[in-house]
């Protein structure tokens, strides 16, 4: 069975899982993106791609964060809410100003273009999306948006640049998802390996 775990910012927490199954190290060596253990390959994949790997079945089951799979639509099936990487995706902007609610198009820069492009169309609001790839609170200070939606956890990065928190669209938290195809063929090894996953999480 092949597993796609991500890198980043949930990738400690989720190879501490795999640590705890395996009573024993856990982590990807040097470069190496691939790690074979007890039956099972892992792949370290980044966090943006673990949803195509799994729906493509390049993998079996990968970890990924409710955000990711519903801004790409995933068509894959989320088995398991992990209650890590907990946040919020929201629109924000510069405090006090609600100038954006008056507009009759809003410009909006977004890493989460998809999901901020329905949230505002299901308004019946007028948006023009501006895709970004990170440091999304700059747009609004710059002037290069009205707003932004991001994601947002302590609210630390809002505060610390002069924005505020506005709307929440959505919660997100990291997933076990399962290839279609896979679950089908290869049932009884993902349903003990999720069982797995579901006892040493957390514990
Ligand atoms: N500040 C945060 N607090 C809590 N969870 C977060 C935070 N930022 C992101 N997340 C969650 O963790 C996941 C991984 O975030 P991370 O920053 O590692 O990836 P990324 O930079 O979005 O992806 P990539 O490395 O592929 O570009 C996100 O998809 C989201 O679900
Ligand atoms: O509410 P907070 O706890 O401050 O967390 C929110 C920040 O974390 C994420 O950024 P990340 O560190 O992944 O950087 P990037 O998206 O700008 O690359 C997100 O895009 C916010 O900027």
């Amino acid at each position: 069975m092949i597993v796609a775990l991500p890198k980043g910012r949930i990738a400690n927490e989720v190879l501490n899982i795999f640590k705890k199954i395996f009573n024993e190290e856990f982590e990807f060596e040097n470069r190496k993106l691939i790690l074979k253990k007890a039956g099972f390959t892992f792949l370290n994949v980044r966090n943006w791609d673990v949803a195509t790997y799994v729906q493509k079945q390049a993998a079996d089951i990968g970890v990924v964060g409710l955000d990711v799979i519903t801004e790409l639509n995933s068509d894959v099936l989320e088995v398991l809410d992990l209650g890590l990487g907990k946040c919020r995706v929201s629109v924000a902007g510069v405090k006090g100003d609600n100038s954006y609610k008056n507009k009759t198009e809003i410009k909006v820069a977004s890493k989460l273009s998809n999901i901020a492009k329905n949230y505002f169309s299901k308004k019946g609001i007028p948006a023009e999306i501006i895709k970004l790839n990170g440091s999304i609170e700059l747009a609004p200070l710059v002037g290069l948006s009205d707003v932004i939606v991001d994601i947002v956890e302590t609210g630390n990065t809002l505060r610390e640049n002069g924005l505020e928190e506005k709307e929440v669209i959505m919660h997100s938290s990291a997933r076990v998802i399962v290839n279609k195809n896979s679950f089908l063929t290869k049932k009884r090894e993902i349903l003990d390996l999720i069982e797995k996953i579901k006892e040493k999480n957390g514990s």
